[in-house]
């Protein structure tokens, strides 16, 4: 048999299995879709255990397969959703309640009475991060002080908590390993990102008992052995990274100044900045890039919170469109340059406003607005998006001359080629969209010497695609003064500006 690389990329609206051989190329895959929860307004939870599940359907099929034409797997790389977390009985293994995802605005009270206490520089500072809903901290102790006995559990070390790869590697090694890596761990506003530790000052400061917190590794540390349904032997966890991470990885943004942008549910822009962690001006995030063979990189990160989800809900939602794909034709089918606007703060705007209770807002429509238009400025929506991450960059010296994006509405050429005209860079798209997987199952063969690390797995897989600027100076001008024009209103409406 020869040997292969198993990456398990959890994701927001859906769970998949990739094996790669050593040069990188796909050899099986496996995906299930995630179902989403909406309990109450703005809140967003997932069942872990349906998470579980989909785990070890996607990796037993993926595996069969890899089987079947001659493929062993021998290490394992897994990437997730960050910040989404899971509180979880030490004992049973049994999650206490439903993951609390990324995207859940529940605790923007907690967020605001923390603000008013004056704890957002010190957050600032620690963490890299700002005072938000979106990071894990309040949801953790949201989940402790609202599950009934939870608080008293996890002082007396009954309860362990952790990110979706924590909650998955410790069900993957039959519980024995409680960890996470340092990517998902600078996510949760609780890990130091200066000392690359846990912060006791900031554990004390969100009510989180230090007992329940997974220990924190190297991406490509040993996680344990996973044994797993189609395998015949134990598998070695050799790469946990966050899937924005991973993704940078997936598209060997190894140089600082290095930058890619990945639309999924969400898109998130990270830019390489090597040892340094540069702080920015214009609330943008620091994190961690990853920590690989002993060298650590930081990053800068722009966050939106709804790319492609902005096009499920015309589907699901509104039934405006049928497919996320079907969007592309619609956007072609338009004779003349939209002016609609629309902003889509479906769960608050994220960078560089981050405003949770700001909500969306459509502007510019008449009696001739149909789908088709609605749907091209939910398409627009993502590139002036990025164009404000990218003025933001740009406004904090850390200019991108290219953008490498990916991740499933990537997939959309005319977006792409939008994404181009708005922010006036060329955009590169690599062969293979999946880059998240790419990057942790990178990390994993590089780890058991499975890949070299030098090998560069972007460039491979046929040609990429390059979109070229070629929007007129004044349309584009116009185009970003309108959006501008909206978002300010979108604040003033939702009483943010
Ligand atoms: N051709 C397309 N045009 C527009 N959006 C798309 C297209 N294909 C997929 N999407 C959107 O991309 C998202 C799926 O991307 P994916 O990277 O799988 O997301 P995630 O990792 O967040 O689960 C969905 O929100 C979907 O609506
Ligand atoms: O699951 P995705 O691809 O939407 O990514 C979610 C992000 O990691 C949230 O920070």
């Amino acid at each position: 048999m020869k040997p292969a690389i198993l990456a398990i990329d959890q994701g927001t609206t859906s769970t998949r299995a990739i094996v790669f051989d050593g040069t990188m190329e796909v050899i099986a895959t496996s995906q299930q879709d995630l179902r989403q929860i909406y309990p109450s307004g703005g809140w967003v939870e997932h069942d872990a255990e349906e998470i579980w599940r989909a785990t070890l359907h996607t990796t037993r099929e993926a595996l069969g397969t890899a089987a079947d034409k001659g493929f062993a797997v021998q290490a394992l790389g897994i990437t997730n959703q960050r910040e989404t977390v899971v509180v979880w009985d030490r004992e049973t293994g049994e999650p206490i309640h439903n993951a609390i995802v990324w995207q859940d605005r529940r605790t923007t009270p907690q967020c605001d009475r923390l603000r008013a206490d004056g704890a957002e520089a010190l957050i600032a500072e620690r963490t890299g991060l700002l005072l938000d809903p979106y990071f894990s901290a309040t949801k953790v102790a949201w989940l402790l002080d609202n599950v009934d006995g939870a608080h008293a559990a996890a002082e007396e070390g009954r309860l362990a908590c952790g990110t979706i790869d924590s909650f998955l590697l410790c069900r993957l090694t039959g519980g024995k390993v409680h960890a996470t890596d340092v990517t998902n761990a600078s996510r949760t506003s609780l890990f130091n990102i200066r000392t690359m530790a846990w912060d006791e000052d900031l554990l004390a400061l969100f009510g989180i008992p230090a007992g329940i917190l997974p220990e924190v590794r190297d991406c490509d540390a040993e996680f344990g052995m996973a044994q797993l349904a189609g395998s015949d032997a134990p598998i070695a966890i050799r790469g946990i990274a966050g899937d924005q991470q991973a993704a940078l990885i997936g598209q060997q943004c190894f140089v600082p100044g290095e930058a890619k942008a990945t639309y999924g549910t969400g898109a998130f822009i990270l830019l390489n900045t090597g040892e340094e962690i540069v702080r920015s001006e214009h609330r943008l995030i620091s994190t961690v890039a990853y920590r690989l063979g002993g060298e650590l990189a930081y990053a800068l990160e722009g966050s939106i919170f709804i790319a492609g989800a902005g096009m499920q809900w015309l589907r699901d939602g509104l039934g405006i469109v049928e497919t996320s794909s079907e969007s592309e034709a619609m956007a072609r089918s338009l004779e003349e340059e939209t002016d609609i606007v629309f902003v889509p703060a479906l769960t608050g705007l994220g960078a560089p406003h981050w405003l949770p209770d700001a909500r969306g807002s459509i502007f510019g429509i008449s009696r001739s607005t149909g789908p088709a238009e609605i749907a091209t400025a939910m398409l627009e929506s993502v590139g002036y998006q990025t164009a404000d991450l990218m003025t933001a960059m740009a406004s904090d010296g850390m200019e991108a001359g290219t953008m490498r994006v990916d991740g499933g509405m990537a997939r959309n050429d005319w977006m792409c080629q939008f994404l181009a005209d708005i922010l006036d860079v060329p955009i590169e798209r690599p062969a293979n969209l999946e880059t998240t997987a790419v990057g942790a199952a990178y990390i994993a063969g590089r780890a058991t010497g499975l890949i070299d690390a030098e090998f560069r797995p972007a460039r491979k897989g046929g040609e990429a695609a390059r979109f070229a600027p070629a929007m007129e100076v004044d349309v584009r001008k116009a185009k970003l003064a309108r959006w501008q024009d909206a978002i300010a209103a979108t604040k003033r409406f939702s009483g943010g500006g």
